[in-house]
């Protein structure tokens, strides 16, 4: 059967990333976990490899879709799940209910969206459902995105917008009870916001790629 590597792209996320890991390693298709500390300047690093993951540090800061494109370039997997370093309840049918459509060849691409968990990111992931980080991908879809490293926050939609343009199946999957921590509340309210006014920014630059 297909194995999968899963991909976590990490930045300052200690309080989080021992659970997600958890969760991954004791799924059987899994069979490498991949943690990218996108220039992390907590803990985030060390508890990854603690936890069993293969850890890859960046010195600075470089972005989401970069760290994600150091993971793929490492994964001997033809499909890997994408996973955020922030989820907040994720469970072995989460990342089954990702990996089955594309292992059972219903589909190239699923999207998790989260579904009866909090009010807030249910909403925003209703809203905008190609926004979502939580994915099985096959990896020729990730590999075919030209300038991915530059893509920061725009990686999901430069995902969406490749497969749409190559004709690829794509199933969205309903992950109830997920969360992940919202920026707000990661780095407080200014911060945060900011962060947010940054991460849409990144959306838009990718939208025009
Ligand atoms: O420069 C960055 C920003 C984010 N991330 C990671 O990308 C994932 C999604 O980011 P975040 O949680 O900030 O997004 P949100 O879900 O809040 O929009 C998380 O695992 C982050 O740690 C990263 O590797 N580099
Ligand atoms: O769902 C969303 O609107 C955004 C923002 O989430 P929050 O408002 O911080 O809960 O989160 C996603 O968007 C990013 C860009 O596509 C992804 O990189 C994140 O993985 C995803 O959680």
């Amino acid at each position: 059967m297909m194995k999968a590597v899963c991909i976590i792209p990490a930045y300052n996320e200690e309080k989080t990333i021992a659970d997600v890991i958890d969760v991954v390693k004791s799924v059987d298709i899994i069979n490498k976990v991949i943690v990218v500390s996108d220039g992390s300047t907590d803990n985030t690093a060390t508890i990854a490899r603690n936890h069993g993951a293969i850890v890859y540090e960046l010195k600075e800061n470089k972005g989401k879709g970069a760290a994600v494109k150091i993971g793929v370039d490492n994964a001997d997997s033809e499909l890997i799940l994408l996973l955020d370093a922030d989820l907040i309840g994720l469970t072995k049918e989460h990342v089954v209910d990702l990996l089955n459509p594309v292992l059972r060849d219903e589909a190239d691409m699923t999207i998790g969206i989260f579904a009866k968990g909090r009010f807030a990111t249910d909403l925003a992931q209703f809203v905008a459902p190609h926004l979502s980080g939580q994915r099985a991908v096959k990896k020729e879809i990730i590999t075919k995105i030209n300038n991915i490293d530059i893509t920061r926050y725009g990686i999901e939609v430069a995902l969406t917008k490749s497969v749409e343009r190559e004709g690829y199946r794509v199933v969205n999957v309903e992950l109830k009870d997920l969360t992940h921590i919202m920026k707000e509340e990661k780095l407080g309210f200014r911060k945060g916001f900011a962060a947010r006014m940054k991460m849409y920014w990144d959306i838009l630059r990718c939208l025009k790629m």
